[in-house]
């Protein structure tokens, strides 16, 4: 619907009339926070003017502290008005650049005016405080605009629904100040606005999607109720985008009770990690915790063993079918990623506690001082009633005491005698102030001699023993890897719950977990085993999870994170044709028992937004249930499928290619490979004719330009134009290689090119020929 100029004119000065004021109120903090910042600088520089430092006795001890304490106080509170200061100033500066992106005229029922509602990324009151100019987009009232077109309406208030009808609908682009466009919607949010917005270049960063945020994503970003929300959805269709828009609202809804850093994301990559981070800031929050699962293995486990990352199992996967074991691996990653495997942990644990575990001599100068045998009887001796990790806390008193008497006892030994001769002056000179110290208040002086000769050999068997004492304090006495792998001792036949190659896969598992190294199949059951020996470390200040990706993820890992994380509710997206790991996979199943069923949702994303409308209908018939996927109506080229018949021309080929993508205007062109070791090879040969950048899996951002990828790096972002390096029927041929292919080229927002010679992959043959246009290079 049009707008008429003066409408327009109308909407410029109630525009100019906000910027204004935030303009004003800008300058108004402006000298409050310089005020505050002269302050801090103040009080740190006179800090130890105003506090009077005596230590003579305890009460001046005591009045020092209390004086400290008033001026840190001091200090901790200037410093919170800054920073809140700032981010208001912050909040103004977004308000006068882009005040709102939209509008509803809602009139309630059995009221007789209308009230025009503006919605922005932040509210804002008129002068006198009263009315808002501007509603939060979190507002309950904001969803309004995202969940209804004109006519009768309602939504929910806090207290109860509120119900009336909508007479407008309008969104508004402002930069700078200025309207820049401005329409009358329908139905669904602004075809025109999301139009434009989705046929933008790709950015180097994830954009919010605040102003067309659609029906069904609001549903999900407003949901409260639920301590499950599961969120299946195409590639593409905004699972990401949503869900970061649920933080925000989460984050403003319990803004007195959810701080930022009780939310975490697990996401799967770390050039994920960076590409999503500006989202949060840019809607004017903290940005939540953020952790690929491999990064929370390594702060676990990475101290004491070296764990492979889900990337080089794939790697493996893909390139080691020729590997005489390859099936026995793939066999031991499915079903350690089952929820019959930790059913099958936690009965070898119950066994454990009954017969005992196994353990490591403690040494001391290369011979046991207490041995395994010793440490499992004394183990065995404790009431079995009680928890294996509260008996190994008995077994570490226990042991540390037997430390304690075998130091006692080892200060008598001559080499004490030598070491003290060898200790160098300082060390003599603290023994003798502190000998003087403890003589400080007693005439007799005559033994101070044999008092510093004692306190010496202390120090020097101390010394000697930190080491020990160290390792009995983190469990080291505890044989977890020999524990761990024992599980394959037991009887394989009598289980029907195991797989056929049980014991094989047994072998091949302590062959791999060797030299402190576990395979990444067995990092989140190892960990799990461990936690249930030593004491299970759970994060009770996380108060929601968001795992993105969530196909990547095991049933074992999904009950994993559940307990350790118990306090936290979880939101979980995901799209079953993106699994790319050998895992098996149930379909979110597992999780969705750990939650009561009531409190449990599920939302489908049927609508993708990501690629033009001939790519979605191009990359749907790669999936089983691709019908189901509504494109966005976005035009485009068609894909094309680029034969190349000479082996020679084919690195021609991708370098006219992806110049060509550059002339015409694209920021991002990803060059997409199957794997590490090709994305390498590719790269070498490119290099020197094109500038191009690697991503590896240690990148932590990419730039635009050309870039090589790895097809398991590209999950979860998106290029402008994607060049899927070699789509011959040689590369990807295996249905397990389906997915992989899928997300592969999903990952192109407006331009999608294959590359093959003599045949394609049969993922692309059985395409409709009218949804492709095939080219010819010779
Ligand atoms: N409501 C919306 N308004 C504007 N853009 C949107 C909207 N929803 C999604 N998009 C855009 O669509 C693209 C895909 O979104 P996103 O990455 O969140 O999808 P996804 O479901 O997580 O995809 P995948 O599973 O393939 O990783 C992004 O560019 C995002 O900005």
């Amino acid at each position: 619907m049009s707008i008429s100029k003066e409408e327009w004119k109308l909407e410029q000065k109630r525009v100019n009339h906000v910027v204004e004021l935030a303009k004003k109120r800008i300058g108004g903090l402006g000298g409050y926070i310089a005020e505050v910042q002269s302050d801090i600088v103040d009080i740190r520089k006179h800090f130890w003017d105003d506090v009077t430092v005596n230590l003579d006795d305890a009460t001046e001890a005591a009045e020092t502290a209390a004086s400290m304490k008033q001026q840190s106080e001091l200090l901790a509170e200037r410093e919170r008005s800054f920073r809140h200061v700032n981010t208001e100033i912050e909040r103004l500066r977004r308000i006068e650049d882009s005040p709102y992106f939209g509008r509803v005229d809602f009139r309630e029922e059995g009221e007789s005016e209308t009230e025009s509602i503006y919605l922005g990324i932040a509210s804002m009151m008129d002068e006198k405080g009263e009315d808002f100019l501007i509603y939060d987009w979190r507002a309950p009232i904001s969803s309004l605009y995202y969940d209804h077109s004109p006519g009768h309406v309602s939504f929910q208030a806090p207290e109860s629904e509120i119900k009336g009808e909508m007479t407008t609908k309008r969104q508004y682009v402002i930069r700078r100040g200025k309207i820049l466009s401005l329409f009358d919607t329908g139905l669904t949010i602004g075809d025109e606005l999301l139009q434009e917005v989705l046929g933008r270049q790709a950015d180097a960063q994830m954009r919010s999607i605040v102003a067309t945020i659609q029906k069904e994503q609001n549903r999900l970003i407003r949901d409260e109720k639920s301590q499950l929300l599961i969120v299946r959805g195409a590639a593409g269709s905004g699972k990401t985008s949503a869900a970061l828009q649920r933080i925000a609202y989460l984050l403003y809804r319990y803004r007195d009770q959810l701080q930022a850093n009780q939310i975490i994301l697990f996401s799967p990559n770390p050039i994920f990690n960076s590409y999503v981070s500006s989202v949060l800031p840019e809607l004017g929050e903290e940005n939540m915790q953020q952790a690929t699962f491999q990064q929370y293995l390594d702060r676990h486990l990475g101290k004491d063993y070296q764990v492979e990352d889900p990337f080089q199992q794939v790697e493996y996967t893909l390139t080691a079918q020729q590997d005489v074991d390859y099936q026995i691996r793939i066999d031991g990653v499915h079903f350690k990623s089952t929820e019959e495997f930790l059913q099958i942990i936690d009965d070898y644990l119950v066994h454990l506690g009954k017969k005992g575990l196994w353990f490591q001599d403690i040494c001391y100068r290369g011979e046991p001082m207490v041995t395994k045998e010793e440490i499992k009887r004394q183990f065995l001796s404790y009431d079995t009633t009680r928890s294996i990790p509260l008996r190994m806390d008995l077994l570490k008193e226990w042991l540390l005491e037997r430390l304690s008497i075998k130091a006692k006892q080892e200060e008598k030994a001559d080499w004490v005698e030598e070491a003290i001769e060898l200790l160098p002056d300082e060390v003599y000179q603290q023994i003798q102030q502190r000998v003087q110290r403890k003589e400080r208040f007693s005439e007799e002086t005559f033994d101070d001699f044999e008092r510093q000769r004692k306190m010496l050999k202390e120090y020097v068997v101390k010394k000697q023993f930190k080491k020990l004492y160290q390792s009995v304090r983190r469990l080291h006495f505890i044989d977890f890897r020999q524990t761990y792998l024992n599980i394959w001792q037991q009887d394989g036949q009598t289980d029907s719950r195991l797989p056929h190659d049980w014991s094989r896969i047994g072998m091949q598992t302590a062959r791999m977990f060797t030299k402190k190294r576990i395979p990444y199949e067995d990092a989140t059951p190892f960990l799990y085993f461990k936690g249930q020996i030593e004491g299970f470390p759970k994060d009770l200040s996380i108060r929601h999870l968001f795992i993105d990706e969530a196909q990547d993820y095991t049933p074992f890992q999904f009950l994993f994170l559940k307990r350790m994380f118990p306090r936290s509710k979880m939101t979980i997206l995901g799209d079953l044709n993106q699994s790319i790991f050998a895992h098996a996979s149930d379909g979110f199943q597992s999780i969705g028992t750990l939650f009561p069923e009531q409190r449990t949702a599920e939302i489908v994303l049927h609508r993708t937004y990501r690629s033009t409308e001939p790519i979605v209908t191009f990359t749907r018939q790669f999936i089983p249930d691709g019908k189901s996927i509504q494109p966005f109506a976005r035009d485009g080229a068609l894909p094309r499928l680029v034969h190349v018949r000479q082996p020679q021309a084919w690195i021609k080929a991708i370098v006219k290619s992806a110049k060509e993508r550059l002339e015409q205007g694209f920021k991002t062109v990803a060059i997409i490979c199957k794997t590490a070791a090709e994305a390498d090879e590719v790269y070498q040969k490119l290099h020197p004719l094109l500038e191009v950048h690697l991503i590896r899996k240690e990148s932590s951002n990419f730039e635009t330009g050309v870039l090589i990828i790895p097809s398991y790096l590209a999950k979860g972002v998106e290029f402008d134009a994607v060049i899927i390096y070699d789509a011959s029927l040689s590369v990807y041929n295996k249905e397990s290689e389906r997915k992989l292919f899928y997300t592969a080229c999903t990952r192109a927002m407006h331009d999608l090119e294959l590359f093959y010679m003599d045949e394609l992959s049969p993922f692309v043959q059985e395409v409709d020929s009218k949804s492709y246009q095939q080219v010819e290079f010779d």
